[in-house]
């Protein structure tokens, strides 16, 4: 079956000045399937928000292409939401408006608009701040107008970088689990970074773990555990093993590099 993002050979360099360039992300290649949701895990640096910046058609590769659908990404697109760590919300517009935007933007009429947008205010909590602006709201309510406003326009794809990284504990197993639960529904398909190991085994169909220095694929696990996911499977004996896996593909390496620069120091 074609995949329904396809990495294929992705590389990535910033021109440094002087002549000098750094190899974010080397040859990255990666299927996709449609429906799946992958999680991308990684150390700092490893060029996770490059890769997923490139399939969002915000940045262009230096070499290799992604493609959605078999079309090659070059630019922007409906069908691919992407939804940051910092909520980039309109400051000047309330919450029905900033969730009503890109549904304006498509053309929808102001009934539906309403409707949708309602329906996933709700979803997220913010049904008593439809009418309140951006600025009255917390951190965790801000991202989660975003995720809303993302959500509302219905799009196949969701690229999500560190969506939940600055909520407190207990929004973010509740987002989780919302996020989950319309991904059960609707079968769009999810590529989501965390530096959260747990997040990222929780959601996920498969691991993506990335290594550094150059930005690369290092290894992919499979999660293997049933959906629904809930909180007995959070606390699971297979849930630990899989995670413990994880775990250690990136802590291992993250301690191979501190070896190899004191090495490089000494
Ligand atoms: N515009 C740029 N110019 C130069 N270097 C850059 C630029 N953007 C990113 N980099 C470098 O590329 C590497 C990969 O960055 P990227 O943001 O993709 O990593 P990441 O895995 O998402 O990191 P983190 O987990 O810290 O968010 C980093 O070393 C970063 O410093």
């Amino acid at each position: 079956m074609k995949p329904k993002i396809s990495f294929q050979g992705v590389s990535r360099q910033f021109d440094l000045g002087h002549g000098e360039a750094f190899l974010a992300l080397d040859r990255l290649s990666l299927d996709i399937a449609d429906g799946e949701f992958v999680t991308v895990v990684g150390p700092s640096g490893c060029g996770k928000s490059t890769a997923m910046n490139i399939a969002a058609g915000l940045m262009k590769p230096s070499a290799g292409a992604v493609l959605v659908d078999g079309v090659e990404v070059s630019g922007p697109g409906p069908e691919r939401g992407v939804i940051f760590q910092q909520y980039a919300l309109f400051p000047w517009l309330t919450v029905q408006e900033n969730v009503e935007f890109g549904l304006k933007i498509a053309g929808v009429e102001r009934a539906e608009r309403k409707r949708t947008a309602d329906h996933f205010i709700e979803l997220v909590g913010l049904s008593r701040f439809a009418d309140a602006l951006p600025k009255m709201l917390s951190g965790g309510m801000k991202q989660r107008c975003a995720i809303a406003r993302a959500y509302a326009v219905n799009p196949k794809i969701l690229l999500m970088d560190e969506p939940f990284g600055a909520l407190d504990a207990l929004t973010r197993v509740q987002l989780q689990d919302q996020l989950l639960s319309t991904w059960s529904r609707e079968r769009r398909t999810v590529m989501f970074i965390t530096h959260d190991v747990d997040e990222a085994v929780y959601l996920a169909n498969r691991v993506i773990v990335m290594a550094a220095k150059p930005g690369r694929l290092h290894r992919i696990i499979d999660v293997g555990l049933p959906y629904p996911r809930n909180e007995a499977i959070r606390l699971s004996p297979e849930f630990a093993a899989i995670r413990n896996s994880v775990w250690h593909e990136v802590y291992h390496q993250h301690a191979s590099q501190t070896e190899q620069k004191a090495l490089e120091e000494n």
